[in-house]
């Protein structure tokens, strides 16, 4: 059986070192180009890269993509910065290229999905819901796309069920007291010398909270995620948001 030929951008960075020593030791599949900055894309087409995993910065991903799509190079995305405009805008490049393949995970490690997965049940049944997340100082964005995505989720299931506004009697507040409101979810970033990547949803009700925690110790926790969307994108043309819709989830 031939080797699946994958391509790592922002190779050099955190995540990237990790997914390149990943997609080496994998045996289905090949390690054919490991760029950095200012790595020409060109080598992506040279290589004959069948799927490129991009992990580098919010400003250089759409460029990667457009190139990808362009060049019907599927792609397994970890990088951060997601809006509901850059969307429209892959959705309109994959529209003009049907058989590519786009996978944008917020998050790649098991636990985390689970999170999201565990606070869209729970938030409807709790009067109130915020979202804390921890990371690494040297995180270049904030919130966390985890705990963006997260609270979208929470948002979406309470709207679905009719749930009111949390209950929050907060008159005056120094700026950024009470977090970033994502979708009418409070968010809270922690940056912190020692952690990784970690997250809170904290729920509560009448006498009573929930704490879904969930803690990414070590890089390697998102590798099975992007190995996982590597072998699944080749066989998934056009969009798909969230590494849960790889998974056996129902
Ligand atoms: N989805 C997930 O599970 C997950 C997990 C960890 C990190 N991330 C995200 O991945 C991204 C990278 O995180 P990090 O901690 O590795 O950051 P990092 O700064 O350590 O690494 C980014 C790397 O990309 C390189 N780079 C920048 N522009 C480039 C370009 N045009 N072509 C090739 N390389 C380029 C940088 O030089 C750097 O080496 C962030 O957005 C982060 O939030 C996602
Ligand atoms: O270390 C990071 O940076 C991470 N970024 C992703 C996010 O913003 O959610 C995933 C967790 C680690």
């Amino acid at each position: 059986m031939s080797k699946l030929r994958v391509a790592v951008l922002g190779a050099k960075g955190r995540i990237g070192s990790e997914a390149v020593k990943a997609i080496e030791a994998a045996e289905d599949m090949e390690l054919v180009a490991a760029l950095g900055r200012g790595d020409k894309l060109e080598t992506l087409v040279e290589s004959g890269a069948q799927v490129a995993v991009e992990l580098t910065t919010p400003a250089s991903v759409m460029g990667n993509l457009d190139f990808c799509v362009r060049h019907n190079i599927h792609a397994v995305v970890g990088t951060t910065g997601w809006t509901d405009e850059r969307l429209a805008q892959l959705k309109g490049w994959l529209e003009l290229s049907p058989q590519t393949g786009v996978l944008i995970a917020p998050n790649f490690s098991i636990g985390a999905v689970l999170t999201m997965k565990f606070a869209q049940i729970a938030a409807p049944l709790f009067e109130s819901v915020e979202v804390v997340e921890l990371h690494h100082p040297n995180k270049a964005d904030a919130p966390s796309g985890t705990a963006t995505r997260t609270a979208q989720l929470i948002a979406e299931a309470r709207r679905a069920a009719g749930s009111p506004p949390a209950p929050d009697a907060t008159v005056t507040a120094l700026d950024g007291a009470r977090g970033a409101d994502v979708d009418g979810v409070p968010v809270h970033a922690v940056r912190l010398r020692g952690l990784l990547a970690h997250q809170e949803v904290l729920l509560g009700g009448e006498g009573e909270t929930l704490t879904i925690r969930h803690d990414s110790l070590h890089h390697s926790s998102f590798m099975p995620g992007i190995l996982l969307g590597v072998r699944r994108v080749t066989s998934t043309p056009g969009l798909t948001f969230g590494l849960e819709h790889f998974l056996d989830l129902n």
